[in-house]
């Protein structure tokens, strides 16, 4: 039997407020818009998941511009929740979007895997999708995964699918990852995740259809290394056909498997039951995994023991 596998995670969200205005975000408030998750709510969450399966936290976040003087209260915010999570036997993984170097040290403390996804390499979705997003300057975000190579972070990422790149910028961004691969070798997963319409987003022209992600797969596959595990998300697609294609195309991760989706939260993930059924019948074996892959074992648990005793 061949396997795939999934993460078993539950998602806090810091805050929803956010300073960019990505065109197809169904997550984001306005800054100041949100009352953040206090860390009395976020306990309550996490003890009400102890003893079941999940071993992921995935802290997702909107975020608070560089320069603002509430910057360093969200991060401490961040750290405390991971901080919590780990205490608590959790792995976190943090997505919270672009850091300084020093906030980004600081988050390896009490993350077992971090991410960031690339979304595309091309600038000129500057004057599109993300017009109103500084956070999603092409140069940044590949300095972020620098960063996260230099600190030897198990890092995530990946491109977002459908937001009016050519094939071949989708290229570029799959090239742009290993290259920074070869130099670091943290990158443990690249997510492919098509861009899914929710009810708040205002991104209408979506031509991205199931043959081009199919031959995303295919052209990931030949460019990124063997070490890097290709992900794509279940519940944005549809068709069990085309998800089965997929793992034909050597798709190895269905990434967190969670109760929602807070970032696409008009799709939810099948029942894990049907879904392995589902993946049963096609020859594939569904295993749960942790946010930090076996060659990350013994150097993420030694980092971490330090603050769990
Ligand atoms: O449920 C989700 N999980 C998302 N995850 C979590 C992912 O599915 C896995 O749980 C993690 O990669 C760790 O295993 C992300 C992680 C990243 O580092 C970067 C981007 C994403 C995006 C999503 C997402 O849109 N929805
Ligand atoms: C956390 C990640 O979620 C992705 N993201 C944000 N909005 C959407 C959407 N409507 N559909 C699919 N993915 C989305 C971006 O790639 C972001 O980096
Ligand atoms: N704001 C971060 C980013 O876009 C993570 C959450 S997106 C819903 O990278
Ligand atoms: S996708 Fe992330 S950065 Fe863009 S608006 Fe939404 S929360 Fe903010």
């Amino acid at each position: 039997m061949r396997l795939v596998t999934y993460s078993p995670a539950f998602t806090l969200v810091p805050t929803y407020e956010c300073f960019n205005r990505c065109s197809y975000c169904n997550f984001r408030t306005d800054p100041k818009q949100d009352l953040w998750l206090t860390l009395d709510k976020a306990r309550e969450i996490l003890t009400s998941l102890q003893g079941k399966e999940v071993t992921e936290i995935l802290i997702l976040s909107g975020e608070v511009h560089p320069q603002s003087n509430r910057r360093k209260d969200w991060l401490k915010r961040i750290y405390d929740i991971a901080h919590l999570a780990l205490s608590m036997g959790f792995f976190p993984h943090s997505n919270v979007g672009p850091l300084s170097y020093e906030e980004m040290a600081l988050l390896k403390t009490v993350n077992a895997s971090m991410g960031l996804m690339v979304e595309q390499v091309n600038p000129s979705l500057l004057d599109t999708v993300h017009r109103f997003a500084p956070s999603k300057v092409p140069q940044l975000r590949l300095q972020q995964l620098e960063w996260a190579g230099m600190l030897q972070i198990p890092f995530t990422t990946g491109i977002l699918l459908g937001i009016g790149e050519s094939s071949f910028d989708r290229m570029e961004s799959i090239r742009a990852i290993a290259l920074i691969q070869e130099k670091y070798g943290h990158i443990q997963e690249v997510i492919l995740q098509p861009y899914s319409k929710g009810s708040k987003d205002s991104y209408l022209q979506n031509n991205f259809n199931n043959l081009d992600l199919l031959e995303t797969i295919n052209n990931a596959k030949k460019i990124l290394p063997n070490n890097i595990t290709v992900q794509i998300p279940p519940n944005l697609i549809q068709d069990e056909k085309v998800l089965i294609q997929c793992l034909e195309l050597g798709v190895r991760d269905l990434g967190g498997i969670v109760p929602k989706d807070e970032v696409n939260p008009n799709y939810s993930h099948d029942n894990l039951t049907d879904l392995k059924n589902t993946l049963l019948n096609h020859g594939w074996i569904l295993k749960p995994r942790l946010p930090v892959y076996p060659q990350y074992y013994q150097e993420t648990f030694s980092r971490l023991k330090i603050l769990c005793n």
